[in-house]
């Protein structure tokens, strides 16, 4: 499966970085920044409503290259004053051409929260994650069991950023909520057959805890499917090709949202 793929690809990616940054020294340098955020990200989603996530993604592996031209702090900046409450951006560079440095500039000239978006496999890159300016990490389940996860949301906690807990059927959704996960997303798309359902999020909707904030990931791509998902009463939308595609973002968010936002 392609999941497995990329994660032995990253996993050779942080031996790389260790090799540069020892993990002493990104602890380091992480654990140097103030960790009191308040964290931003799990504040916005708890306002009421509907929030936007909005992608800065250049390739991904079921669509190949989505934006040849890829000004990335302009899509950023135009993300935020088209009313996102949060960005994702892509760091992972083999199969989503994505940086490190995209998300270090975008965090410094934006001030909603933002998700380094990538396959966290070593507590190393929770850390460096915290050294780009990041305040929300991506853990994604299937690739972590339940007590990695639960270290990994520990640390990430220490150092004031939320964790975004990617699950995608039932026995992963039980694994994120007995790690502790604050925030679930659900994804939509099947990484095996990369087919997309947004269906996915609103069957699993309701197994999520009261009090864990929830996030509709993937193949979002109209109004019909925002109030389909309001109507389920998910806090977050995570919204990636369908703004990548569209060349004035401000007007795909305000028809996504039936209206301003
Ligand atoms: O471009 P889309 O279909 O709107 O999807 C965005 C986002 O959900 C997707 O990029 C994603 C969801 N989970 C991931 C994990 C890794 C990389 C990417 C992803």
């Amino acid at each position: 499966m392609i999941l497995e793929k990329i994660a032995a690809d990253t996993k050779l990616r942080v031996e790389k970085a260790k090799r540069k940054v020892p993990y002493s020294e990104i602890c380091r340098r992480a654990m140097a920044m103030d960790a009191t955020t308040g964290f931003p990200f799990e504040k916005a989603l708890a306002e009421p409503g509907i929030h936007y996530i909005c992608e800065v993604k250049k390739a991904s592996p079921s669509k190949g290259v989505i934006a040849q031209d890829f000004p990335y702090l302009e899509i950023a900046r135009e993300y935020e004053k088209a009313g996102a409450a949060a960005i994702s951006c892509l760091t992972e560079p083999k199969y989503f051409q994505g940086k490190d440095a995209y998300l270090k500039e975008i965090t410094e000239n934006v001030s909603i929260p933002v998700l380094r978006k990538d396959f966290t496999i070593d507590e190393y890159m929770i850390y460096e994650a915290k050294t780009l300016g990041a305040s929300v990490v991506l853990l994604i389940c299937a690739l972590l069991d339940t007590a990695t996860l639960k270290r990994y949301i520990k640390v990430a906690d220490r150092l004031g950023l939320s964790a975004l807990v990617e699950v995608h059927d039932e026995e992963e959704m039980q694994s994120a909520i007995e790690a502790g996960a604050r925030v679930i997303g659900v994804n939509n798309r099947n990484l095996k057959d990369f087919t997309v359902d947004i269906g996915n999020s609103i069957r699993l909707r309701t197994l999520a805890p009261k009090n864990v904030l929830f996030v509709a990931e993937s193949g979002i791509k109209t109004a019909e499917d925002i109030s389909k998902l309001r109507e389920a009463k998910v806090n977050g939308v995570l919204i990636g090709e369908t703004l990548m595609r569209s060349p004035d973002k401000k007007v795909v968010l305000e028809e996504l949202n039936g209206g301003s936002l």
